[in-house]
């Protein structure tokens, strides 16, 4: 079942949505994370979304603005697609290869919830940037708290999936990673989430014998393709990435946590790393960025030019003094 988060004459609805984007409110419901919360995992959700469908449908998705499907309390972003490591590096660090530790465990930083964008919304350059670039990844969504949980019991925590773009200013970020704390503001603008949530049981179908969603991914600007990828090509699957989020800690209903953006050309920094040279170049306003991913959906976002930055001051270099 496909969920949408929905802006219509100035009300936000959560709609089930069929396969010809008919819409089928769910009655009361404001938030697709509140519902989430409120019961107790992908059955609820689903009975919820089969109560919808006996509500007339109103409107269509095209007469719609498409929020992103959820709020998340957290974003948690991986780093799961070695090709990605190995091109993005050289751009955004100035060194080529894989470092031994990525091999460890699935590397995560949490970004910023209160960056996210619907599938259609405007994309602000982040203020004081001039390389900004996409991310193509997929989101897997928590739906049911869980603490250590082991790969086998993180299957019944995913709830669903959706398309996630990590909005990038790979000079601010490339920046501020020498500090070796990070990324912040290289990260912390945009995040398109959408355009619905698929709830996890659609996708089985997918499921590899590896346990990896064989999902196709392309990315295109301004029309051209500039990359295509498996999901499958991740080397952890999300049940293994939850159970590692949960390591010592809990996740909770609404948390996203997204795949790592995948290989050949799911960014433009990696293609800068493999060819030496920042073709095609860094997005600009007025450029769009279209990512498809095969059971969830397309979104596309239109780069707009940003706020200029407030000025800061550097670094003081302080005398030390002590009591
Ligand atoms: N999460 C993710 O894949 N992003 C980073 O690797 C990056 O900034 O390229």
């Amino acid at each position: 079942m496909r969920f949408a988060t929905y802006e219509h004459r100035h009300q936000r609805r959560v709609a089930v949505v069929e396969e010809d984007g008919t819409l089928h409110p769910v009655p009361g419901a404001r938030s697709l994370t509140e519902l989430i919360r409120s019961g107790d995992g992908l059955d609820t959700l689903l009975r919820a979304g089969a109560a919808a469908l006996d509500v007339p449908p109103v409107p269509h998705v095209s007469e719609v603005r498409l929020l992103p499907p959820l709020q998340p309390p957290t974003v948690r972003d991986f780093v799961t697609f070695e090709e990605h490591v190995e091109g993005v590096r050289r751009s955004v660090d100035g060194v080529g290869g894989v470092p031994e530790a990525w091999y460890d465990a699935p590397t995560f930083y949490f970004t910023n919830p209160y960056a996210v964008i619907g599938a259609h919304d405007d994309v602000p350059v982040p203020p004081g940037s001039d390389v900004l670039d996409f991310e193509l990844e997929v989101a897997a969504v928590i739906g049911r708290e869980g603490r250590d949980l082991a790969p086998e019991q993180a299957r019944d925590h995913i709830i669903g999936y959706t398309v996630f773009n990590d909005w990038s200013a790979r000079d601010l970020q490339s920046r501020e990673m020498q500090v070796r704390l990070g990324p912040c503001k290289g990260k912390d603008t945009a995040a398109t989430l959408g355009p619905y949530l698929v709830t996890a049981d659609e996708l089985e179908p997918y499921r590899d014998t590896d346990g990896f969603l064989r999902l196709a991914l392309t990315a295109s600007v301004n029309g051209e393709v500039v990359g295509e990828d498996l999901l499958s090509n991740m080397s952890w699957t999300f049940e293994e990435m939850a159970a590692y989020a949960s390591r010592g800690t809990v996740v909770r209903p609404g948390d996203v946590l997204g795949s790592g953006t995948c290989g050949n050309g799911g960014c433009l920094a990696e293609l800068w790393g493999v060819r030496g040279e920042q073709s095609p170049p860094p997005l600009k306003p007025g450029d769009t960025v279209t990512l498809t991913v095969e059971g969830i959906g397309t979104v596309s976002n239109t780069v707009v030019a940003g706020r200029d930055p407030e000025p800061l001051p550097t670094a003081r270099r302080r005398s030390r003094e002590r009591p």
